[in-house]
């Protein structure tokens, strides 16, 4: 096994923590993030003057240093409560702790769907006035794996098929997908993103269980993991 596959099992952790333990970090650090997306926004669209800026500057430094005095050495990983709940708090799409995150609010299905309404702020641009590429393959890349993972067959995303069929606006989108297929070890899952004129992106995707953890799968109790 190499290095980085060793490095990425250990950032998926157990850590046993209860679901009020869980409600209550969500509690706290949930309206922080919210707090940073929204300076985000401000940042990229204030026209104050000099002095306004050099002042919010100084706040900001104030903010980190309190917030640094404790930290974890990061990345976040993926943690698993005592009661079997899932936090990937750190992910760039739907991570309650992830400022860069939109964040998408998934709803999931075990027949194999997903799906999510959520809204796209002026960070998010690529074209003027519209959403970058990149951010609308985030999106679906997001959604189409929760849908596989929804329906019990999830994965990496080993291809990703984007059509852009017309411009995405910035503003209330909607994205769903549903598991196409399964051959084999790959999941084949289907999607779009749309906006209010319709379809602006369809994305088909393939989710493959990396080996490491079909063969961890395969072993009996008595091998070691
Ligand atoms: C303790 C729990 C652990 C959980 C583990 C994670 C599950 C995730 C669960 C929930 C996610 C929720 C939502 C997330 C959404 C976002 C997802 C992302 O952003 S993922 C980041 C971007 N993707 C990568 O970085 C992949 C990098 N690539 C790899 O790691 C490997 O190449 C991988 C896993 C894709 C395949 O590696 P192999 O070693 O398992 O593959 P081989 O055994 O050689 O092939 C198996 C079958 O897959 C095909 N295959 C292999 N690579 C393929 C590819 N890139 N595209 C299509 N097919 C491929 C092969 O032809 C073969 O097919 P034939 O069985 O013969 O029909």
């Amino acid at each position: 096994m190499t290095d980085s596959i060793a490095h990425q099992q250990q950032l998926y952790v157990a850590d046993g923590l209860s679901d009020e333990e869980i409600a209550q970090q969500a509690d706290l650090y949930g309206p922080l993030t919210d707090s940073v997306r929204e300076l985000i926004e401000i940042a990229l669209l204030t026209e104050v003057d000099d002095p306004e800026v050099r002042a919010a500057m100084e706040h900001i430094e104030s903010a980190k240093q309190l917030l640094r005095k404790q930290m974890i050495p990061g990345p976040y990983g993926v943690r698993w409560g005592a009661s079997g709940q899932k936090r990937a708090w750190g992910n760039a799409a739907a991570g309650l702790r992830n400022a860069i995150a939109p964040p998408l609010v998934i709803d999931c299905d075990p027949d194999g769907r997903a799906s999510t309404d959520f809204h796209l702020g002026s960070a998010y641009e690529g074209p003027a006035g519209l959403t970058h590429g990149g951010v609308s393959a985030l999106v679906l890349d997001q959604v189409l794996g929760a849908a596989a993972e929804a329906g019990g067959a999830p994965g990496m995303t080993g291809t990703l098929t984007l059509r852009y069929r017309r411009p995405t606006p910035l503003g209330a989108l909607h994205a769903e997908a549903r598991i196409d297929r399964l051959e084999g070890v790959k999941t084949i899952v289907v999607g779009h993103l749309a906006g209010p004129d319709g379809v602006c992106v369809e994305a088909e995707g393939v989710f493959i269980l990396p080996r490491w953890v079909r063969d961890r799968n395969s072993a009996t109790v008595s091998d070691p993991v």
